[in-house]
């Protein structure tokens, strides 16, 4: 059903079933029982919705700016309003609340479509300030702040679409992990208040509702949110304890606070996509002091690698711009910028952990405590011990993350070796790779800077300090430097996997011989992470 938009000032008005308050069950009176309409308009210098058919007890008249509405069901919706008289701190500031029943679902999605139409165009809610003049000061979200709007059209555009929610639902040991860890640790969920960051198609929504929750929020910016309600109301079971609350977490006000929090914020190298800074700031939103979070901590691995056939398939790329007579062109002018161009693409896809050169380390993001601004930039100090003599092609990264709960301690590992996600692993690759002994040490750092297309600049450098004879006069030998965008990774799943390894063989054992069998793994699905591809 179309909406007939309102003017700036002209009342609109829409029909609804009944109203009725939430300290009652029973309506609120009305002239005509079973005919009630529900009018925005603009009075008193602000937009507001009121029941002129109902009585004053309690049906109105809402301040749009101030209120929220919910869906409830397929015909019925929750509008929770700050009580203006509000003093007390230390109560719920939404004091005032009513049920609105409507005939049939398409006037209810027409209700719900003016009411966000009233919030968002007339009131400048969200996007800024009316001022009394008419006009309207631009005070953008925390989100809008720092990210471009053509990166987050793009990003929720995609997360809009169910193919997509399907690769994340398809991956097995993803979704499997959050079902254990969510209902092994029932007793965190029971009767508890949930706050699903980023519900996508509303999967964790049911899982918490499966075990136990009080009341779940669904809170989803994109398209999906309208997929949610439905797969949502599909299963009645659960679906009276789900509220989907379309917009971001950023921005949306919920009418209650969260025991818990739940979310799948992670994207390659856990970080891409900048979701975690939203799962932050719905923590110091909506989270309880000492609430729990569903994944807890983060943590990103890294260790050196060497991989000559890699290696020579990138460099290999760059090779086309050495033709001198293309077309009668020369394109040897831009070969190195092709070449270091392929180089800045961080490679993405499942490789052999015997293709490791040292023991990883870790770097640890404690979601409870880490601040919002902590991801804006940050370094990984680097250091390894070289297990082989070899040369090292780059940097070989993943991560895992933790759930907490009181009953089951679950980790979902992204770990070359473990069986295989959708986010696989992550390796930058340098174009001056390493020479190493075994035994010597391999320093240097990763810094992070994050930009505003939802993603990072990756520096990073590797040194080798000085071996064997002479050594003791010191320096640093060999040191090698990359530039890279987590934004533009390759992704080489449908690329033939080079390695076969016998059933014996030890890790490092090819790393040495540099011994490369070509061996084709069909079958492997394309993964998603932030650039042309997500999470
Ligand atoms: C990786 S998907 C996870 C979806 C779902 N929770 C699941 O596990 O299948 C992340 C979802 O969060 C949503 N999202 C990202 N940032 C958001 C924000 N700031 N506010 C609300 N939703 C957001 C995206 O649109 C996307 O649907």
């Amino acid at each position: 059903m179309e909406v007939p938009l309102a003017g700036q000032q002209g009342p609109q008005d829409l029909p609804c079933l009944s109203v009725s308050t939430c300290s009652s069950s029973s309506p609120v009176s009305s002239a005509k029982p079973g005919r009630v309409v529900g009018r925005f308009s603009t009075g008193s210098g602000s937009a507001q919705l009121q029941f002129p058919d109902c009585g004053e007890d309690g049906s109105g008249p809402f301040d749009i700016r101030s209120s929220q509405l919910f869906k409830l069901g397929p015909v019925e919706s929750l509008c929770v309003s700050e009580d203006s008289n509000h003093k007390r701190t230390d109560e719920k500031p939404y004091s005032r609340a009513i049920t609105i029943r409507f005939r049939t679902e398409d006037e209810s999605n027409a209700f719900q479509q003016a009411f966000e139409y009233w919030k968002k165009e007339v009131t400048g809610a969200g996007t800024g300030t009316k001022l009394e003049n008419g006009s309207v000061l631009v005070s953008k979200s925390k989100f809008d702040d720092k990210i471009e709007a053509s990166s987050a059209k793009m990003y929720f555009h995609y997360y809009g679409q169910l193919l997509h929610q399907q690769n994340m639902l398809q991956d097995y040991v993803r979704t499997g992990t959050y079902y254990a860890a969510v209902i092994e640790n029932r007793l965190d969920f029971h009767d508890r208040v949930v706050v699903d960051v980023g519900a996508g198609s509303g999967i964790l929504s049911l899982f918490a509702a499966q075990a136990g929750a009080r009341h779940v929020y669904a809170v989803e910016a994109s398209e999906m949110a309208e997929h949610a309600r439905r797969l949502i109301a599909g299963n009645p079971l659960l679906a009276q304890k789900i509220t989907i609350v379309k917009g971001k977490v950023e921005e949306v006000e919920l009418p209650e606070k969260a025991d818990i929090l739940i979310s799948e914020p992670m994207g390659t190298l856990l970080v891409n996509e900048r979701m975690l800074e939203s799962y932050v700031i719905a923590r110091d939103r909506f989270l309880v002091p000492n609430g729990k979070m569903f994944p807890t901590i983060g943590r990103i691995h890294l260790a050196p690698f060497s991989d000559e056939f890699l290696y020579v398939e990138i460099a290999n790329k760059a090779l086309f711009w050495q033709q001198q007579n293309y077309y009668g062109v020369d394109l040897t002018p831009l070969h190195g910028s092709a070449f270091q161009g392929y180089f800045s693409q961080p490679v993405v896809d499942a490789f052999d952990p015997r293709l490791l050169v040292a023991p990883a380390i870790t770097h640890t993001l404690d979601f409870k405590t880490l601040k919002e601004e902590e991801l804006y930039e940050f370094d990984i100090p680097l250091s390894f011990k070289a297990a082989v003599g070899t040369r090292v092609h780059g940097l070989a990264c993943w991560f895992d993350v933790l759930f907490d709960g009181s009953s089951v301690q679950r980790w979902l590992s992204t770990a070359p070796g473990a069986p295989t996600t959708h986010w696989y692993q992550l390796r930058c690759v340098l174009s001056q790779p390493l020479y190493v002994m075994a035994g010597q040490e391999i320093t240097g750092r990763l810094h992070m800077v994050a930009h505003h297309a939802q993603s990072y600049t990756m520096y990073l450098t590797l040194s080798a300090k000085m071996w064997g004879a002479g050594a003791e006069q010191g320096g640093i030998i060999q040191s090698s430097m990359g530039k890279l965008d987590l934004k533009e990774p390759y992704y080489r799943m449908s690329q033939p996997q080079p390695y076969t390894w016998a059933q014996d063989q030890q890790p490092h054992q090819l790393i040495n011989s540099q011994e490369i069998a070509l061996q084709s793994q069909d079958g492997i699905q394309q993964g998603h992470g932030l650039g042309t591809q997500l999470n």
